[in-house]
């Protein structure tokens, strides 16, 4: 029969008594170390008071400028994926390079932006938050047209960033190159492609006044030296191929292909354009289209001063016209683009944003998930295109109506660029994504990427992990002493059994 251990409780007597008492102490003890240690295991878990870092980066693009805060945990600084974008602030009015009459203007338009930034960063953080301004295509141009005018514009710029409580590093134009390399950093920080073994995604920018394409392509070497890049992050190496394209953003783009139908036709001021909308009509001045040299000089020999554009939503002849800005007839490589430009073979999955994915967007051509074929999205822009001005209007009242008398053109030039001009055919299609923002609500641009680049953030090297976070350290550690702990005091119990239980007594 198995004993009662209740019926065999002592009533009385003295030596039980003491054993009780020591076990008592013991099991006290025993308590007292797993509060110790469970007590510890929640101090060292609890989460630290945030260490977060901020940075500012205005993209200074040829139609406007953006300024975006990025946010970042300091302790996480080399981790990829780590970076929020906590703002973005468009800066109203025209993009710094259209301020070349009144250069001090470009300053003060960034007013507004940086002063929302102060309200975002807070206050004891804005001395040690860094500030960088990177001018694109548009003062890549005004550049060429006239250098004194656009260092002008740059000091402005600089003036009014060096008067706000940031840490001013600089206003200055970034290379096309750079500008391709650092959109390429920016996705493929944002989509983790730098820590895994699978490959990486190209990046295909439309800007406004040019337009950049960036990937690892198979074949090695890149032939021209003036396209290749070479990285190391992470521990591995990355040859990138990338290219930008000044002058064939798509505002630049519309005005090489009007000013090639104007050289074309007999030269009159009416001219029937089959990329804007039937019943769309347009008054330029001439001289607003040959300003900058994108354009070779043709203004002279016109003999009138504005041009009556009249929309008739033809896609297959504006897909036609458009095609003539784009020159194949001759490539020094194994392989070009257009103009003579070399491009190696497209490979792997490709990011679209900016220009490529507000017009795609607009006409509910991106998906989350599988791409639209391309067979579908040229009948989708085909089919716009021939809708009636009137009737385009009346059904988007509150879109600008610079952006909407343009989509046609856009989506076809969208068409043009990827298909006959980088070789995107039916199935490469399927490895486009257009993308507006990535991960962590993040856009799609270079900006992530410059400053990720200049705060040093991307090590060359892969930092060296702990197997074990801190909290499963820590857990482990208690765990472990806890088990420690029960085995020393089972065997105790076994190996000097107190009287009390010697003698059945509890
Ligand atoms: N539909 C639409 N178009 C936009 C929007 N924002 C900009 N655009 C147009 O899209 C084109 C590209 O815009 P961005 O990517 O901002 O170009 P950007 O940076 O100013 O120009 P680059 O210096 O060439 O890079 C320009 O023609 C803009 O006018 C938008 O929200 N919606
Ligand atoms: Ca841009």
């Amino acid at each position: 029969m198995v004993p009662n251990i209740h019926s065999a409780l002592p009533v009385t007597g003295t030596k039980p008594r003491t054993s009780r008492k020591a076990l008592l102490i013991l099991g006290f003890l025993f308590a007292l170390a797993a509060i110790a240690l469970v007590a510890m295991a929640v101090s060292q878990n609890k989460p630290l008071p945030k260490n977060i870092k901020y940075g500012i980066v205005l993209d200074a693009g040829s139609s406007h400028t953006n300024l975006y805060v990025y946010e970042w945990p300091a302790e996480k600084e080399n981790d990829t994926g780590v970076v929020h974008q906590v703002e973005v602030c468009k800066v109203e009015g025209l993009g710094i390079s259209g301020y070349s009459q009144d250069t001090e203007k470009a300053g003060l338009s960034l007013q507004r932006c940086m002063k929302r930034a102060q309200e975002v960063v807070p206050e004891h953080q804005h001395r040690e938050t860094p500030v960088y301004l990177g001018a694109t295509a548009g003062m890549r141009l005004l550049s060429l047209q006239n250098r004194s005018i656009a260092d002008r514009v740059l000091s402005a710029v600089e003036k009014t960033l060096r008067s706000s409580p940031f840490n001013f590093q600089g206003a200055r134009v970034i290379s096309g190159q750079e500008e391709g390399a650092y959109g390429w950093i920016t996705i493929n920080y944002l989509l983790g492609n730098f820590k895994q073994v699978t490959g990486t995604s190209g990046a295909l920018d439309l800007g406004g006044a040019s337009t950049q394409i960036t990937f690892v392509p198979d074949q090695e070497p890149i032939e021209s030296q003036e396209n290749s890049l070479h990285f190391r992050l992470y521990g591995k190496n990355y040859k990138v191929y990338t290219h930008s394209f000044l002058c064939y953003g798509k505002d630049q783009a519309l005005r090489l292909k009007l000013a090639s139908d104007l050289q074309a036709s007999v030269r009159a001021p009416d001219l029937l354009d089959p990329c804007f909308h039937p019943g769309y009509l347009r008054i330029m001045n001439i001289s607003d289209l040959y300003t900058n040299p994108c354009i070779a000089n043709g203004e002279q020999q016109l003999p009138f001063t504005q041009l009556h554009l009249q929309g008739n939503g033809d896609y297959q002849r504006c897909r036609m016209t458009i095609q003539k800005i784009f020159n194949t007839s001759h490539c020094p490589y194994s392989s070009c683009s257009f103009n003579g430009i070399f491009l190696p073979p497209l490979q792997g999955e490709f990011g679209a944003f900016s220009a490529f994915y507000f017009v795609m967007n607009f006409l509910n051509l991106t998906t989350e998930k599988s791409p639209v074929p391309l067979d579908k999205v040229t009948s989708t822009v085909e089919r716009f295109c021939s809708r009636p001005w009137h009737k385009v209007k009346a059904e988007f009242p509150k879109i600008k109506e610079k952006y909407l008398s343009e989509y046609c053109f856009s989506g076809t030039y969208i068409l043009s660029l990827l298909e006959n001009g980088y070789g995107f055919t039916m199935e490469k299609w399927q490895s486009i994504q257009f993308l507006g923002k990535v991960t962590l609500h993040v856009d799609a641009g270079w900006t992530l990427g410059y400053m990720l680049n200049l705060t040093n953030m991307i090590p060359a090297e892969k930092p060296p992990t702990r197997p074990l976070s801190h909290a499963s350290y820590v857990g482990l550690m208690v765990f472990c002493s806890l088990v420690l702990v029960a085995v020393l005091l089972l065997s105790w119990l076994t190996f000097h059994k107190p009287k009390c239980l010697q003698k059945g007594l509890i």
